[in-house]
């Protein structure tokens, strides 16, 4: 199995680099594990409350249930992985049942922050994209995809997301053995990594 952490901050294009790289992978050979599946479940708070936390922390991720997973998949056993909702920042009472696959990607703003994740990877990336751009993608994204006013993803731009991506997000570039500029649109980028993680598949059969 082929562990691949995929980090970077939020709107830079992860979610898309994942999608492309997936595309071009033989099907039904990746497992995605998405950090934000993890985020803690804070069903004790009323939704106000949970609209505060601070979402791009650490510790608002139950990442020892990630490494847990991530352990079982690489013994070649199936994980239960949460359902995060954006809407109601709660998980949801399923589970998405996830079988081992030659290729598992971790992929989180996050995902290069904990060492124990980091060693348990074969390769780091780091998706790279000018902070205004990011802030651009994420207003649109915030207020189709996850119920948001302008005001609201702003506030908490300038309270939390900008901070917490300079004090642990942007540091974890130092860990990757690639920084993609320009995520998704990158091409080569996306080309090099598949021939990357096709030919490390090859050499383990
Ligand atoms: N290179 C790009 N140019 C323009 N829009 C992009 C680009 N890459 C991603 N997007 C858009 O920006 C938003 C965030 O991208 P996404 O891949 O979900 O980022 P992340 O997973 O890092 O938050 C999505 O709506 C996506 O379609
Ligand atoms: O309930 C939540 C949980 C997280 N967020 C924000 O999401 C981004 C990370 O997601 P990406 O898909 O990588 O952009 C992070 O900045 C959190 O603040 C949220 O808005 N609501």
């Amino acid at each position: 199995m082929l562990i691949i952490g995929i980090a970077g901050g939020t709107g830079s294009g992860k979610t898309t680099v994942v999608r492309k790289i997936i595309e071009k992978l033989p099907q039904g050979e990746v497992a995605v594990l998405p950090q934000d599946s993890y985020y803690r479940d804070n069903a004790d708070m009323p939704l106000e409350e949970r609209q505060e936390i601070n979402f791009d922390h650490p510790d608002s991720i139950e990442f020892e249930l990630l490494v847990k997973h991530l352990k079982k998949l690489k013994k070649g056993e199936p994980i239960d992985q949460p359902i995060y909702s954006y809407l109601t920042c709660l998980r949801s009472e399923e589970t998405i049942l996830v079988e081992p696959k030659e290729v598992v990607i971790v992929e989180g703003i996050l995902a290069l922050t904990q060492p124990e994740l980091r060693d348990l990877m074969d390769l780091k990336v780091f998706v790279d994209c000018d902070a205004d751009d990011r802030l651009n993608r994420v207003i649109k994204r915030d207020i189709i995809e996850r119920g948001r006013s302008v005001e609201k993803v702003l506030n908490r731009y300038e309270k939390t997301v900008k901070p917490m991506h300079l004090q642990f997000i942007e540091p974890t570039k130092r860990y990757a053995d690639i920084i993609v500029p320009q995520g998704g649109n990158n091409v080569v980028a996306i080309d090099i990594l598949t021939h990357f993680i096709e030919k490390n598949l090859i050499v383990r059969m």
